[in-house]
């Protein structure tokens, strides 16, 4: 359903990731792992469309996602390391505004709900930011923003998610939470790819593992 063909891609000048041939089927995670500067946010910024592919093509559903990026983008949520948040709004306005901009699917979520309010309530208290809803984010911890940020993944339906390190400043009930979110995600028959530093634990076994290495790609 999401297949990387042949995947190059270069940045100034200088090829960073190649060859990166795999398929990622409903259900399943990828997780993408290397030493600092080894290539991941490049990846995963190339396969949300975000840096062009110097070779090979990146396919959704069976298209080439430059043929229907409209098609792609409608179902992909992409979390980067800046969150993709602003600072200015609460919590709450950060996450109806993704909401409007098509981030996360309104109404309900993924949990089958269909009162917008009553999820937000719901996913509110799992992330614990309940009473932080009308907290400007600019008065927020970093693991409180990447709460904000990944919150909206769980206000949405989008069936791809592409996460760069999503458990950075993650406390440990914090990490427990998200990988339960992933959990359910997959599941329900959603796709995670994510970098990761530390493996992510999921109870769902289906997980395949991309090592960037000088060597080349190595999938297990
Ligand atoms: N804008 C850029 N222009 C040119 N080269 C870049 C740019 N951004 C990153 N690079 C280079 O691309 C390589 C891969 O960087 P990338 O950020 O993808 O690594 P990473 O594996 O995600 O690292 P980390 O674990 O530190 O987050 C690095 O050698 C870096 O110097």
């Amino acid at each position: 359903m999401y297949s990387i063909e042949q995947l190059a891609v270069e940045r100034g000048g200088r090829t960073i990731v190649s060859g990166i041939d795999l398929s990622i089927e409903p259900g399943w995670a990828l997780q993408i792992h290397g030493a600092n500067g080894s290539g991941k946010t490049t990846l995963l910024s190339a396969l949300a469309g975000l840096l062009p592919l110097a070779r090979g093509r990146v396919c959704w559903r069976g298209d080439d996602v430059r043929r229907a990026p409209r098609q792609f983008r409608s179902e992909l949520a992409y979390v980067g390391h800046a969150n993709g948040v602003s600072d200015d709004l609460t919590v709450l306005e950060n996450i109806r505004f993704a909401a409007l901009l098509g981030t996360a699917d309104a109404p309900g979520g993924n949990d089958g709900s269909n009162d917008p309010a009553s999820h937000e309530d719901k996913v509110l208290e799992q992330t614990g930011l309940h009473a932080l809803r009308h907290t400007r984010l600019s008065r927020l911890s970093q693991g409180q923003r990447r709460r904000v940020a990944l919150a909206r993944l769980m206000l949405g339906r989008k069936p791809l998610w592409l996460l760069d390190e999503p458990g950075d400043a993650l406390d440990a009930s914090a990490t427990d939470w998200f990988t339960a979110c992933v959990d359910t995600h997959l599941r329900a028959g959603g796709i995670v790819a994510l970098t990761t530093h530390r493996p992510l634990e999921s109870g769902a076994a289906r997980t395949r593992h991309l090592y960037l290495e000088r060597s080349g790609a190595c999938l297990k």
